[in-house]
């Protein structure tokens, strides 16, 4: 069988709400594919119960259709569902690399963040590049209706993952329609920060560029927790922290030095809150790999 390992990514990043996306180095999705007359799905793993394996409604199912590359699939998650860390990205990436490689399709990396993006639009009705872009190409991404661009960047990060399920449908939801010019203003700078920051690999101005005042506020409200969190991350010397993807994974930018004091600040103001979670000390990483 080829085996692919595909990121988690966090899309959004505060400030790019359905642009900005990075790659994280943990954790990851293993796909595994081999030819077949139909595709069938075998799914192992992270809330691997939570996901169906019918082809028709798994993001790696409709990969396969888009690509024409029929395959026996096992998909064994890292990446729970409902995490706002690109799980149903990272199998719709995971397996659109793997079958273009099986099947000799030849599409490059970029040619095949619209065919993964075919998986999101099945689960979230719209065809979202923000996670599959950074899951294919890795480092952090900007998705935009011109095409995506890739910087490469290696900035330490923390995600706190809570045992609270939310969906990205209903994150979508609770987005609001209209937004008062001063935000969008603050928005714009923040984001021209984070995206300076990225090339620069300075976790300060990364941090600071993560805040936003449009869409997270409204979806922080579906996080029990998620202020205490946040001030906890701040005090433990996170450089900025928001939201990870639709939730309900919380991420923070930091220095190296203070990622495991950071983690174990979240963990226990979960705890607090009498929310179980499991931290992720990572970083800015790699796009999907072949093995
Ligand atoms: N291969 C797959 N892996 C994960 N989820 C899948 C897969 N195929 C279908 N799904 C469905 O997709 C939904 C999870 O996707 P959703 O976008 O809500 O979460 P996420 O990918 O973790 O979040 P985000 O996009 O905010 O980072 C679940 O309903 C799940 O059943
Ligand atoms: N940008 C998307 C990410 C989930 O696909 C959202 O925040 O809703």
């Amino acid at each position: 069988m080829l085996t692919v390992r595909a990121p988690a990514t966090s899309a959004n990043l505060g400030s790019g709400f359905d642009v900005f996306g990075a790659a994280l180095e943990r954790p990851a999705d293993v796909v595994r594919v081999e030819r077949a007359e139909e595709t069938t799905i075998e799914m192992t793993g992270a809330g691997s119960e939570f996901i169906p394996e019918d082809p028709e409604k798994n993001t790696a199912g409709a990969v396969a259709e888009a690509l024409d590359a029929p395959a026996r699939i096992k998909i064994d998650k890292g990446v729970r569902p409902a995490s706002g860390l690109g799980s149903s990205a990272a199998s719709a990436a995971g397996a659109a690399l793997a079958l273009n490689e099986l099947y000799d399709r030849g599409l490059s990396r970029s040619e095949l963040v619209p065919v993964a993006a075919e998986g999101e639009a099945l689960v979230s009705g719209e065809a979202h590049e923000d996670n599959v872009a950074p899951a294919l190409l890795g480092g952090f991404t900007i998705a935009a209706d011109e095409g995506v661009t890739r910087v490469d960047a290696s900035i330490p990060l923390v995600v706190c993952l809570p045992d609270i399920v939310v969906s990205t449908r209903d994150a979508r939801r609770v987005v609001p329609d209209t937004a008062a010019v001063e935000d969008v203003v603050d928005t714009v700078g923040r984001a021209a920060r984070l995206t300076t920051g990225m090339h620069r690999n300075d976790p300060e101005m990364v941090g600071s560029g993560m805040e936003d005042r449009i869409v997270t506020p409204a979806r922080a409200e579906l996080i029990d927790g998620y202020d205490e969190v946040r001030e906890a991350a701040l005090a433990a010397g996170a450089t900025g922290v928001t939201v990870s993807g639709a939730g309900p994974g919380v991420i923070a930018a930091c220095y190296e030095s203070d990622r495991r004091e950071i983690a174990g600040a979240m963990l226990d103001a979960f705890d607090d809150a009498g929310v179980e979670s499991r931290a992720y000390q990572t970083r800015i990483g790699d796009g999907a790999t072949i093995h």
